[in-house]
């Protein structure tokens, strides 16, 4: 009986389409209603379509994918399908094509089925996968391994998927009333580690915080915690956070959901925007700082406005923009991080970035809600390299030791470093290219000096003021 199970699939490559079509309609239906009961083997059928037809199934999605990749190593038919949220062709088990799968020492056969043409229109399931294994395995594959084909099929949709950068509609558009609360297109950036010009051991132990993460579903659920991860970045303009971002929503191969939180109108709409957000993703508010500064700035103007008599204005200006004013507050962000409803979605990061870390609320940034604070700062030799081999394919060059040490004396972004190493021309090699650096770092060191000069003799008059001050005064009590 086995060996009519495995040949089956040959059998069906083999015989005209025509032939086999009223060997299946006839000899075979007897015969399976003849035999089935009494059968050595099981059959499990996971139909396209779920219920009436009204909605595709996900575990045929699932067991698909999971199918994509052993059917593209063994199976002699496979069917390339587009899909809008793959990023390439996915190859599956063509109709009427199977495959047999060992799964720990098991042998089960998959076969990929189409619904006859007369019987499509009485029924909708389109297309089966059927299962078939052999009876007294029964528990082995009920129990484990469709769950294990699940999960597989999940993991593998997840990486060939196209990765989404969504922004947040503003509420008071019309055009959110149809695309949603997040609009999206695809997420292109090629950021990654290996082109962020940053210290090489703060680098890696960002990257073992991230694979921790991702590998602690047990561990989250073990200490009773949402499976999710804060990070903050912080740094002068330049020196690298958003590209950070995209490198670790590269690394990871997460979508990025970007925050705009001043067009958030309030908690509410804060709260509605966060439980929309899928699992395996980094949700991002940019200059945190700025957003809830503007907050507050706008209500002192308003409030200013009242009191001046200027309420008519107001209301105008109010309505000429679209009554689109922000009334998150920092409260409603505390909780929209992590209330309750965080335990919503699984695996998210949530990153904020500021230029000054010291402007932000304590309770915003706290370790738990902000587990993880890393420091961007200016370029010294270590990002240069790195800036230098991505930028001009260079690793070593005569004027590296200069670089290096006008780099340790005056503070530049990771930003002006790359600007000066960009090619401008066809003409600029790498030799110009430093240069230039050396010349723009120079010019710098000579600007800071000035300053430093500039703050001396400033001090110094302030000091004489001071003491003339004091004579003065000691005069007088005299
Ligand atoms: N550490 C870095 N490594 C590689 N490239 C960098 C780095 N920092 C900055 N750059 C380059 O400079 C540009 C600006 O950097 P980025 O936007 O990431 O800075 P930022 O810290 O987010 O600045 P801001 O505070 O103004 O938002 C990037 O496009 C990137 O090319
Ligand atoms: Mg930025």
């Amino acid at each position: 009986m086995a060996s009519i199970m495995f040949l089956w699939p040959m059998y069906k490559q083999f015989v005209p389409y025509q032939l086999r079509e009223y060997l299946e309609n006839t000899i075979q239906k007897y015969l399976d209603k003849l035999f089935r009961r009494d059968s050595n083997f099981v059959y499990i059928r996971f139909p396209e379509y779920t219920g009436e037809g009204l909605s595709k199934s996900r575990a045929y999605d699932e067991i698909r994918n999971y199918l994509s990749s052993i059917s593209t190593a063994r199976a002699k038919r496979l069917k390339a399908k587009e899909s809008e949220n793959s990023k390439s062709l996915v190859l599956c088990l063509d109709d009427d094509e199977a495959v047999v799968v060992v799964f720990q020492g098991v042998n089960v056969v998959w076969s990929s089925t189409v619904v006859d043409k007369e019987d499509k229109h009485n029924s909708k399931e389109g297309r089966y996968l059927t299962l078939t294994f052999e009876n007294h395995h029964r528990d082995i594959i009920t129990n484990t391994y469709i769950d294990h084909v699940l999960r597989e099929g999940k993991e593998i949709a997840l990486k060939n998927r196209e990765r989404k950068l969504y922004t947040n509609n503003d509420s008071s558009s019309y055009s959110s009333w149809w695309e949603g609360l997040w609009s999206n297109v695809p997420f292109n950036h090629h950021a990654s580690f290996e082109t962020l010009g940053m210290d090489l051991d703060k680098k890696e132990e960002i990257k073992k915080d991230l694979i921790k993460f991702t590998k602690g579903k047990d561990y989250y659920r073990k200490v009773a915690k949402p499976w999710k991860r804060g990070y903050l970045l912080f740094g002068p303009p330049g020196t690298g956070k958003s590209t950070m971002i995209s490198a670790i929503a590269n690394f990871l191969e997460y979508d990025v959901y970007d925050l705009e939180l001043t067009t958030v109108k309030d908690n509410a709409e804060l709260k509605k925007l966060m439980l929309d957000t899928k699992g395996k993703s980094i949700v991002v508010i940019e200059d945190i700082d700025c957003s809830l500064e503007l907050t507050e700035h706008r209500k002192k103007k308003k409030e200013e406005d009242e009191d001046k008599e200027e309420k008519k204005e107001a209301e105008n200006l109010k309505r000429v923009s679209g009554n689109n004013e922000s009334n998150v507050t920092l409260s409603g962000l505390l909780n929209a991080i992590d209330g309750l409803w965080s335990a919503c979605s699984d695996e998210k990061i949530i990153i904020f970035t500021t230029n000054f870390v010291d402007n932000l609320d304590p309770a915003l940034i706290r370790r738990g809600r902000m587990d993880y604070h890393i420091e961007m700062s200016y370029c010294r030799f270590e990002a240069f390299k790195v800036l230098a081999k991505n930028y001009l394919e260079n690793e070593s060059h005569d004027l590296y030791g200069e670089i290096g040490r006008l780099l340790e004396e005056v503070d530049v972004s990771p930003a002006d470093v790359a600007e000066n190493l960009m090619p401008k021309s066809d003409e600029d090699d790498a030799d110009i290219c430093f240069r230039r650096l050396v010349k723009s770092l120079e010019e710098e060191k000579k600007k800071k000096i000035e300053k430093e000069a500039r703050k001396n003799k400033k001090k110094a008059e302030d000091n004489v003021k001071q003491e003339k001050q004091n004579k003065v005064k000691g005069m007088v009590t005299k």
